[in-house]
């Protein structure tokens, strides 16, 4: 579905990824792990256009998506749910789901499936985005993203700061939509027990190098452990 050869990106004069090869399997998961600082976000950012690589090239069901506009791969089927995604604080949660909606011939249907997949929002639709927990945000976050219909989906530490019982809510959402096809993920993930589950192929970076890589399951969370040495 996507991939990822041999690029180098950075900023300014940093260079950040520095010949990264990583592959999305068509209607799988393939997760990047990595400690802080790594680059992981700086790979989803080269992934949807947000940066330019220097060198390397970025292939989808390999078409040659290089120099294409951020907007250009969102028409493509792409979407990006970054790290800390805020909603519109001002709108409520379903006000901030019909804005992407609108537009869309399948709009509402899109919207009803969300809130078929996340009911704590049905349940908190009237309530403005600012009001909602750090959890609730992010799954609104997911939802919006999800409105697009995308077959590819780039989630960066969906996961991260939210308190446990909600985690695994919001794994359980992320495990079934890609067991029921059509949506491929690389997934950012600190979390290596849920990454690993989710997965099919792991990719742990270091220094913006991939010093270990294989086939994810639960089988391969040892070796992720030991590769990252947590
Ligand atoms: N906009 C930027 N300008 C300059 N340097 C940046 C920028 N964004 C990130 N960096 C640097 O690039 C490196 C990789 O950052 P990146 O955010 O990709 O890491 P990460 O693996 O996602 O880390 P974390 O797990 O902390 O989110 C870091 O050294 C960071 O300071």
């Amino acid at each position: 579905m996507l991939e990822l050869k041999s690029v180098h990106a950075g900023y300014d004069r940093t260079t950040v990824l520095h010949g990264v090869t990583v592959s999305v399997p068509d209607d799988g998961v393939a997760t990047v792990l990595g400690h802080n600082g790594a680059g992981k976000s700086t790979l989803l950012r080269a992934a949807m256009g947000l940066l330019k690589p220097r060198s390397g090239s970025i292939l989808l069901n390999g078409e040659d998506i290089t120099h294409l506009a951020p907007h250009q791969r969102v028409a493509k089927g792409m979407a990006y749910v970054p790290q800390g995604q805020q909603a519109f604080p001002h709108l409520t949660t379903a006000e901030n789901l019909q804005l992407v909606a609108d537009g869309r011939p399948d709009g509402k249907e899109a919207v009803a499936e969300a809130l078929d997949l996340f009911p704590v929002l049905r349940e908190l639709s009237g309530r403005r985005a600012g009001l909602l927990s750090g959890g609730q945000r992010q799954q609104l976050a997911l939802a919006r993203a999800l409105i697009t219909r995308p077959k590819l989906l780039l989630l960066d530490e969906p996961t991260e700061g939210i308190q446990p019982s909600v985690v695994a809510e919001i794994e359980e959402t992320i495990l079934a939509l890609t067991r029921r096809g059509g949506l491929s993920v690389l997934l950012v993930e600190q979390h290596v027990g849920f990454a690993m589950r989710a997965a099919q192929h792991y990719y742990v970076l270091e220094a913006g190098r991939v010093t270990s890589s294989g086939d994810g399951g639960t089988g391969a969370e040892g070796t992720v452990r030991a590769a990252l040495s947590v």
